[in-house]
């Protein structure tokens, strides 16, 4: 694992733009797996300002996302379609953009044609990952397996508490969502992980430490030979010493 520490929340939102800007440009076919949350949304306003001011061209770029919550309309404000729309799609044209359809009727058969779909397509020349307090990557909550294809995730009480900031209110989140599996993020050719500010501190301690663990799903990540972590200071934590290579 490569660890990047950086000052800030923007220095690591820049430096997470220009590595996909670098892989883009020696590979403007790329396919890219995209996350959500609030820690990629510097990284996107960076994107958008390559496009806007350099000309970066993502039109034969592909991307994945890597989850979307079970029972949202597509349209619904707080879906990941429209999270991606807001953030990124509306700013930045892409070749084609793939996010999994959470109001499916068969959610079985939705996931089964995601991860076809990664298969036929990609797989991912980068993954884009935030990491959750419970070091959940994607929606892969504790105990998910390492193996795992896409599927329908239970959504842990932590993870529902961490994101009723982007509700109205608390039991406005979602229950399930569906995600690429662990081992389907793990197919990837290179994972740039992304963690800033305190309330990331202790995941990253415990990611750093090197033990893997299906309670801790980023500790999969040890089984990837391509991941870079760009890392705040105060997600980084002072003393946390580089135990990972
Ligand atoms: N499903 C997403 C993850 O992809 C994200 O990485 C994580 C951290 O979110 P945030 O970046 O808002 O801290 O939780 C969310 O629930």
């Amino acid at each position: 694992m490569k660890i990047k520490v950086v000052k800030d929340y923007e220095e690591m939102s820049r430096e997470a733009a220009l590595f996909i800007e670098k892989n883009v440009r020696e590979n403007p076919q790329l396919t890219l797996g995209l996350a959500t949350g609030g820690t990629p949304l510097g990284t996107y306003r960076f994107l958008a300002q390559g496009h806007r001011e350099r000309k970066m061209d993502y039109s034969r770029v592909t991307t994945f996302n890597l989850d979307e919550y079970v029972g949202l309309p597509k349209n619904h404000e707080h879906s990941y379609h429209s999270f991606m729309q807001k953030h990124l799609f509306s700013l930045v044209p892409f070749g084609r953009t793939y996010i999994p359809n959470g109001e499916a009727a068969d959610l079985e058969e939705e996931c089964i044609a995601y991860e076809r779909l990664i298969e036929k397509e990609g797989p991912p020349d980068i993954q884009l990952l935030g990491i959750g307090s419970n070091g959940h990557i994607g929606f892969n909550e504790p105990g998910a397996s390492f193996e795992g294809e896409t599927h329908v995730e239970t959504l842990a009480e932590t993870t529902r508490k961490a994101n009723a900031r982007f509700f109205p209110s608390p039991e406005d989140v979602p229950k399930e969502a569906i995600t690429m599996g662990i081992g389907s993020i793990l197919k990837s050719r290179k994972i740039l992980l992304l963690a800033s500010g305190l309330r990331k501190n202790e995941a990253i301690r415990r990611l750093l430490k090197g033990e893997m663990d299906e309670s801790f799903p980023a500790s999969a990540l040890y089984h990837h030979e391509n991941v870079t972590l760009i890392v705040d200071e105060e997600a980084y934590g002072k003393g946390v010493e580089d135990i990972a290579e």
